[in-house]
């Protein structure tokens, strides 16, 4: 398969030395794609830019219909855009076919935004004059996304965008380049005016490219802490709108009253599906002292009893890691915990199963302390640690060290602790007797502190950064 760029409605061909490749099975290139640079993302800018305002004039009809035909033909081709999303992306069947029907819903739900009233009518403080609010769109949006959601982040950020009026630029992650080409395929197909949805693929600085151009007047970022980091300042210095989604450490309490096997499958699912490859992820598992020795056993057995295979297998529970590089990292931080003076419980092996592939078994590290590299940066891989603790109170303090605050779980079956976690926790999202991982896509998405910059996205808030409030005052 060879990509294209989309650049003014046109699906723009150009060498394509990039390949992607799939982690199940390294032997087979899933797709070819253009090695884009700043020459091309300065043509899909000027392309948004002119296609801009008739877009945002355009009925809230037009739009709503644009998104609701993308999101039902997304959901017509779920099993397909799935299969095509584990074999690039790696995740299981199961899970990408979950992720496609997520991106699938995200654009029904903003077809339905763009028709909704944003605006507010008040009274005046300075009798006769009216005074109004209005939710102007605002320009060209830059979109920098990652591989590990590569359909679902696409998704959530440019459904909103075009919703309420906006261009887009999209930079998709260069792991995962086929499955955004397929989107932007069904976006061109289901009638989006030229230039009004651009994406530029390329390994040649296409994101800074973004950052940087003066007329972008937003830009949407989910990735690593560090590179988020380089993308806001970009942003900051030319005063553009900036997002940024960034990395997790997101710790998972189990407290002595918890019930067991619920605990342990919460920290299974929380910890390992998707192969640790969510900024979601429970990767720092805090546990009670009474219940500490029974909670690890058995989440070791259970970790160690999950089947790790192809993606494209249906039979298989934890894909290959989904890059080399994620994979050495997995591995190397395996070894990082147990030189710190972690113990290996079960798992952190790289497996030789029947196609070359990036494979692990899950590790389970326990006896760590928080003050590890394990149990501060990100790992972004099937690898949990655990601490254990004597207390609640030593519970919360160690989940609210470090410097992320994404999500924050708790299993207990005390209404009074679930109760001083939700409010004491530092981290924008808080599961009670779920998977820190795992969240809905009608309501607010993002963390506190290094996790998130910026307003929050998705759901009913995604309206704060695709939009601009104009405040109007009429006299008679
Ligand atoms: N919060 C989250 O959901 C995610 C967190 N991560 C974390 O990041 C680690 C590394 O993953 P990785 O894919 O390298 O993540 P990056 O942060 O490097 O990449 C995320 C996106 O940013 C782009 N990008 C890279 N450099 C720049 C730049 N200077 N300016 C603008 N855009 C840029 C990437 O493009 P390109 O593909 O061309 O490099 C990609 O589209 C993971 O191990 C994990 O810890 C990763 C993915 C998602
Ligand atoms: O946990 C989820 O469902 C979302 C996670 C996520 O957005 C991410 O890992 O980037």
């Amino acid at each position: 398969m060879k990509l294209t760029h989309f650049i003014g409605g046109e699906a723009v061909s150009a060498d394509a030395p990039n390949a992607s490749i799939n982690p199940s099975n390294t032997d087979e290139v899933v797709a070819h794609f253009p090695d884009g640079g700043a020459a091309e993302v300065d043509q899909a800018v000027q392309a948004a830019r002119k296609a801009f305002p008739g877009w945002a004039s355009a009925s809230p009809e037009v739009r709503s219909d644009l998104l609701d035909k993308v999101g039902a033909t997304v959901m017509a081709r779920a099993k397909e855009l799935g299969e095509l999303l584990a074999r690039e992306e790696g995740k299981t069947l199961a899970e990408a076919t979950g992720e496609v029907m997520r991106a699938a819903r995200i654009f029904k739900y903003f077809a339905g935004e763009a028709l909704r009233r944003h605006g507010q009518t008040l009274e005046s403080t300075r009798p006769g004059l009216d005074v109004s609010t209005y939710r102007e769109a605002v320009g060209v949006y830059g979109l920098i996304t990652p591989w590990n959601f590569p359909i679902a982040i696409p998704a959530w950020k440019s459904a909103p965008a075009l919703a309420f009026g906006n261009t887009v630029v999209l930079k998709p992650a260069n792991p995962t380049p086929a499955i955004a080409h397929a989107l932007a395929t069904i976006i061109h197909e289901s009638g989006a005016p030229a230039g009004v949805f651009n994406m530029v693929l390329g390994t040649g600085g296409v994101g800074s490219a973004i950052v940087d151009h003066p007329d972008i007047d937003g830009v949407s970022f989910t990735g690593s802490q560090g590179v988020g980091a380089k993308v806001g300042m970009g942003a900051i210095a030319r005063q553009a709108r900036v997002q940024l989604e960034m990395g997790g450490k997101n710790p998972l309490v189990i407290l002595d009253d918890a019930d067991l096997d619920r605990a342990v499958a919460i920290a299974l699912d929380g910890a390992f599906f998707q192969t640790g490859q969510r900024c979601t992820a429970s990767s720092r598992i805090i546990v009670q002292d009474g219940i500490h020795d029974r909670f690890v056993a058995a989440l070791a057995e259970r970790a160690a009893s999950l089947k790790v295979g192809n993606a494209l297998d249906p039979s298989t529970q934890l894909g290959p890691a989904s890059s080399e590089s994620q994979f050495e990292q997995n591995l190397r931080y395996v070894q990082i915990a147990t030189e710190e003076g972690g113990r290996l419980v079960t798992g952190g092996e790289a497996l030789s199963l029947a196609t070359p592939g990036y494979f692990m078994s899950p590790a389970v590290i326990a006896d760590t302390d928080p003050r590890m590299r394990i149990n501060n940066e990100e790992v972004f891989g099937p690898v949990a640690s655990t601490i254990r603790v004597k207390s609640y109170g030593e519970a919360l303090d160690i989940a609210n060290q470090g410097e992320f605050g994404l999500s924050a779980g708790i299993v207990t079956t005390s209404l009074k602790h679930a109760r001083d976690f939700r409010r004491n926790v530092r981290a924008g999202m808080v599961m009670v007797n779920l998977p820190t991982a795992g969240v809905d896509y009608h309501v607010p998405f993002g963390g506190t502190r290094k996790s998130s910059y910026g307003a929050r996205e998705q759901g009913f808030a995604a309206i704060e950064f695709y939009t601009q409030t104009k405040t109007v005052y009429v006299g008679d």
